[in-house]
């Protein structure tokens, strides 16, 4: 079982991402990614679920058209873990 981050830990963790946002109700980070396209969109997803299958852990999302948001907390703890900033940054990568 993966401990939830503190604030100190979750603060330096969101510096090092790219757009996420904390939502503390949730104890989650969330991003809105826009694509020109569903077929964007979609390609992006697809390469997100294989990232999150290999690593065993995936995200809370919904795709409308070209938007895919995601929201990512680890169920387990019941909040953002490392887990969490490990799928974020591959997810960064991804669109790099
Ligand atoms: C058994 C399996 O590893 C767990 O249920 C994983 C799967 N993916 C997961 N994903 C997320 N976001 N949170 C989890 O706690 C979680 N747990």
């Amino acid at each position: 079982m993966v401990d939830k981050l503190t604030a100190k830990q979750r603060e330096a963790a969101l510096k090092r991402l790219n757009g996420w946002v904390y939502d503390e109700a949730k104890d989650a980070i969330h991003h809105v990614f826009k694509f020109k396209d569903f077929s964007e969109a979609f390609g992006f997803m697809s390469r997100v679920a294989l990232v999150a299958e290999k690593s065993g852990h995936h995200p809370d999302w919904s795709n409308s058209y070209n938007s895919v948001t995601i929201t990512l907390s680890t169920h387990d703890a019941g909040g953002l873990s490392v887990r969490d900033v490990e799928l974020a940054k591959a997810i960064d990568t991804i669109l790099v």
